[in-house]
Parts: C-alpha cells; structure tokens; sequence
C-alpha cells in the first residue's frame, strides 16, 4: 500500500493505493494552522477506518504547493509510518522522464499533471486542472513541459467579486440558462461560469495553435466538472490525475534508487 498526499491551496488530499487501483481517497481543508497531531489523528481514523494496518503502508508521496505546510506534513508521514516520504520538488526532477523549465519555481502538482499526462498519453497534451487556481500545463509527446498558464480558479473568482465589492454575493457555480442575467446571482453566474467556459476554450485553441494543432486535452481539479457545457473540450476528464502523477513520482524516484 502506497500514501499519496497532495496539499493544494484549498484542501490536502491523501490517496491510499492499493497495487493497481485507488482503494480510498480523502480530502480535508489545507489550513496553515493545523498541528501535525491533527493531521495524523485524521489519517489514523482514516486508516482504522479503511481497515489498513499502519505496517501495510510500504511507501508515501509528498507534493505540496502549500510551503509552510511541507514540513508540519513531511515530519507526520515519517513518524506515523517510521520512514521519510519522497517529497515532489527540484531535487527529484532530474530522475524523471520530463524536461522542466524552472523547476524551482514551478509547482509540484503541475510537475504531476505533466508527469501523468505524459505516461498516459505520450502525446502533446495539456492538461486543464480547476482547482484554486485554473491551470493549463502542457507537456509534448516526449515529456517537455512546453509551458503554463495560470488564471484564477472558478471558486476563487467567485469570492474574489464578493470579498472586492459591498454588493455581490457568493453564489454556486452554476450554469445559468442566460447571458442576460434576470438577478444578481444570474449575473455572476453568466460573467464568471459562462465567461470561463469561453476562457478555457480560448486558451485551448491559442496553445493548440501555437503547436500546429497536434495537442490533447484532459481536464482534472476539485471543479473539473461543474461546467458540462465544457466535456467536449477535452478527450477525458481524471479527478484523480495529480494523485496519479505524485505516485508515478514516486515510483519512478523508487525505481531508479533500488
Ligand atoms: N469531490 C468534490 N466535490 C465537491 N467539491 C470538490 C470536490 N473536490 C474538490 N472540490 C472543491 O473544488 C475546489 C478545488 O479543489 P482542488 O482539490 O482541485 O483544489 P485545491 O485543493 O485548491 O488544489 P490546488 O491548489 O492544487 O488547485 C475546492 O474548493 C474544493 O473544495
Ligand atoms: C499554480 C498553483 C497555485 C496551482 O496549484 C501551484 O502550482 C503553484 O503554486 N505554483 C507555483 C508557480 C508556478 O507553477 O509557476
Ligand atoms: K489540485
């Protein structure tokens, strides 16, 4: 059994891999103010839970986009289970299949997307992840990070137009019906679910043009599905994508250090 945690900058999500499959995955807020202690009674619960001796666990994935989190994460992990996990980060890059411009500046779960984008497909791909922010990461068939861009996430946008004005509210990510939105709540939907719809689009059609058309597009992220008008953009959507990159991390780290 493998521990794969990815902390982002809304939750930590902690996937338990069983051989060829994701048994259980769990997420919990990413807050800077948590002790160790808490993070470790809750994946004790989960494990208790999952049935999952702690000597069961043969092997744990680090990435974390979150710094201040890093360490409180890394030192629960390898006293809960009594060694270091690997730790996604520049000091691993060069034992991967991949070509990373500034690998210290570019996130760790965009290094994962590009990593399993890359092992599934090993074609141009770019992958789209709506998470906080909203991330386009392209990789070409032969593992080159070609480049990024970064917008803010759906969620973000939504509360950045409540937390900037006295009037808006927060509202769900819907899809209205309308452009012409009849209330408020309908007028933030149409800007910002509607408005992104064309975004994400948009920025498909620049990179794709920008690499002679040949390029793939797969979607992953907690809001990958919320805007269905979008499931034709992409040839398949992957909830688990990152945590499937973090794992092929750390398998590829493995392998080449036995
Ligand atoms: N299964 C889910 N059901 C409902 N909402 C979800 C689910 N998974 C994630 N979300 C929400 O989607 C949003 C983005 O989640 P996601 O995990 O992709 O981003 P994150 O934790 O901020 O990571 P990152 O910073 O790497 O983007 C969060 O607001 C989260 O609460
Ligand atoms: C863009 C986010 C916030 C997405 O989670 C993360 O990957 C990050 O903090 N990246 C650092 C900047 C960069 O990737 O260039
Ligand atoms: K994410």
């Amino acid at each position: 059994m493998q521990i794969i945690v990815d902390i982002g900058n809304t939750d930590a999500v902690f996937g338990l891999y069983n051989q060829t499959h994701w048994q259980h995955i769990w997420r919990t807020p990413a807050r800077h103010d948590e002790s160790a202690e808490s993070y470790e009674a809750r994946l004790r619960l989960w494990l208790l839970e999952a049935n999952v001796p702690l000597s069961s666990v043969q092997l744990t994935v680090l990435s974390s986009v979150v710094p201040t989190l890093t360490p409180t994460m890394r030192s629960m992990l390898g006293e809960l289970f009594g060694f270091e996990p690997i730790v996604v980060g520049p000091g691993i890059y060069p034992l991967l299949p991949l070509e990373i411009l500034r690998p210290h500046e570019i996130g760790a779960d965009l290094v994962a997307n590009a990593l399993a984008a890359y092992t599934r497909y090993q074609r141009n791909c770019v992958v789209v992840d709506f998470g906080t922010a909203l991330t386009f990461t392209t990789v070409s068939g032969e593992g080159k990070i070609i480049g990024v861009a970064i917008a803010p996430g759906l969620k973000t946008a939504i509360r950045s137009l409540f937390a900037n004005t006295a009037q808006l509210p927060e509202v769900p990510i819907e899809v209205p019906e309308s452009a012409l939105g009849t209330s408020t709540t309908h007028a933030i939907q149409a800007g910002v679910v509607l408005g992104y719809e064309g975004l994400v689009r948009s920025l498909l059609d620049r990179i794709r043009a920008e690499l002679d058309g040949d390029c793939l597009a797969v979607a992953t992220g907690g809001l990958s599905g919320r805007i269905p008008s979008l499931r034709d953009a992409f040839t398949d959507i992957v909830p688990s994508l990152t945590l499937d990159g973090v794992r092929l991390i750390g398998e590829t780290v493995t392998e080449s250090t036995k």
